[in-house]
């Protein structure tokens, strides 16, 4: 009887310790690297100096990092060359075409690498129109279909059908690109291990990374998922990045003292820098701090930074329910423009954000890319926006080119036009505001 008893007992923990470990082995772990510190590695730096071991674990693992990068940063700063490169003298030109180009072909020399960039690219022309349809293509399936029939716009609906017909030629242009990293991956495993069984990496782009986050995931990366990963990417960051450009661009020539003080700036860093590193984008502060407070003044998530519908009734310690598919959206602009998180709020204040790194002594916060609590706009957690950083080198790089090579100016016939118009739940910047260019060399001349 014991013996049964003792059976009955044991049987249920030993199986659901068996399942437990079951799970632990079998489920995908992602294989991050572990960081630490360089030499004293104690518990106690751990406690005082965390904020450094964070922003190196950034460096080590994220695909954006990748510009300043061995190889990359000459490509992506070409590609900064290439799109802003005009010969002119005092023209008017409505510059934000121009920016989505430049991005679009920036990032694809980033995430693709040089093999698929190039500013009249097919694949710089497919990501562009696939980005057009994914951005308007969904509402009108809305319109004109019952969610249970959504399937058939695939057939029917023009949009949806070049979704699919785009992100097909995207496979077969990647395939090749996939392949090289596969066979450079495998041959990195075959060869001699350095570094505790990892050596220097072939490639140090984005179709690398996605390689390597669905292989430690135990999936197969095909060239059918590559492009769906990399729509994706391109969708959520063409039109914000190129926004916020024009958005600074508009934002420079109200402000001639900062402007120039940024100028002198990129010379003075450009001197003690031969090449365009992250860190010597990094020291491009003056620059970063005039970002971060146009970006407070009308970011794109000025309304709406997060946008949440609870999936079941939610209720707050207070007793107030949120119920289950409520739409809800945290507005940026009340805390941006709150004198207690942001004295004289009213003010453009192009040193605000970097008298605060100098002030409080946390050289990691108040950056243009930084989550902080003073802002929300790249939203917090774990939905903040990981191209941020991305975002800012991207940025700060083709106002390097801009600035050194280009004056610019609001002409008197628009001194009245609208700087930044309210488009639904989102602030943009005026993309039909001209602007006056004129080379440097021109002037010169
Ligand atoms: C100035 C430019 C940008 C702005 C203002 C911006 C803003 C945002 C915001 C506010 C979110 C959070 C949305 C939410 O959870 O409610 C977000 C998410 C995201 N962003 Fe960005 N973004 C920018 C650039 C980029 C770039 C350059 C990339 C990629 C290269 C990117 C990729 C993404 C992705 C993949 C998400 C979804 C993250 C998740 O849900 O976990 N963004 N972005």
């Amino acid at each position: 009887m014991s013996v049964i008893l003792a059976a009955l007992t044991v049987a249920p923990a030993a199986w659901f310790l068996y399942s437990r470990l079951k799970a632990l082995i079998s489920s995908p772990r992602l294989n991050l690297p572990y960081v630490k510190f360089e030499g004293d590695n104690s518990r106690s730096r751990y406690r005082t100096q965390s904020a450094t071991i964070l922003a190196k674990g950034y460096a080590q693992q994220s695909i954006l990092t990748q510009i300043g990068g061995p190889g990359i940063t000459d490509e992506v700063n070409m590609a900064a060359r290439q799109g802003l490169n005009r010969a002119l003298d005092w023209t008017s030109l409505q510059p934000y075409p121009l920016i989505v180009k430049t991005f679009a072909s920036m990032s694809a020399c980033a995430i693709i690498g040089p093999e698929l960039g190039g500013l009249e690219s097919e694949w710089q022309m497919l990501s562009m129109r696939y980005v057009e349809a994914a951005l308007s293509a969904p509402s009108k399936v809305e319109a004109k279909y019952p969610a249970w029939l959504y399937w058939l716009s695939r057939y029917t609906n023009d949009g949806v059908k070049a979704m699919w017909k785009y992100q097909a030629r995207a496979a077969e242009l990647l395939a090749p690109v996939l392949g090289a990293r596969v066979a450079a991956t495998q041959e990195l495993q075959a060869g001699p291990r350095k570094r505790g069984g990892k050596g220097p990496r072939k490639f140090e782009d984005g179709v690398q990374w996605l390689y390597g986050a669905h292989t430690a995931r135990g999936n197969q990366l095909t060239a059918e998922q590559l492009p769906r990963d990399l729509f994706v990417i391109m969708t959520a960051s063409i039109h914000s990045t190129s926004g916020a450009g024009l958005a600074i661009l508009i934002d420079m020539p109200e402000h001639p003292r900062a402007l120039s003080e940024i100028r002198d700036e990129i010379a003075r860093v450009k001197a003690a820098n031969p090449t365009w590193t992250r860190q010597a984008l990094g020291e491009l502060q003056i620059l970063d701090s005039f970002m971060r407070e146009g970006a407070r003044f009308h970011a794109l998530t000025q309304y709406t930074a997060v946008q949440r519908i609870p999936t079941s009734d939610f209720t707050f310690k207070d007793g107030l329910t949120i119920p289950a598919g409520t739409t809800l959206a945290f507005p940026s602009f009340h805390h941006n423009f709150d004198p207690a998180v942001h004295p004289q709020p009213e003010s453009f204040d192009t040193m605000r954000h970097l008298r605060k790194r100098q002030e409080r002594t946390n050289t990691h916060r108040y950056h243009f890319a930084s989550v902080s609590d003073d802002m929300m706009n790249w939203v917090a957690g774990r939905h903040a926006c990981p191209g941020r950083f991305f975002a800012q080198e991207t940025l700060k790089l083709m106002f390097i080119h801009l600035l050194t090579h280009y004056e610019f100016k609001h002409a008197e016939d628009t001194k009245e036009s609208p700087r930044y118009l309210s488009n639904n739940l989102f602030v943009i910047a005026n993309p039909a505001l001209p602007v006056l260019f004129r080379e440097k060399e021109v002037v010169s001349k």
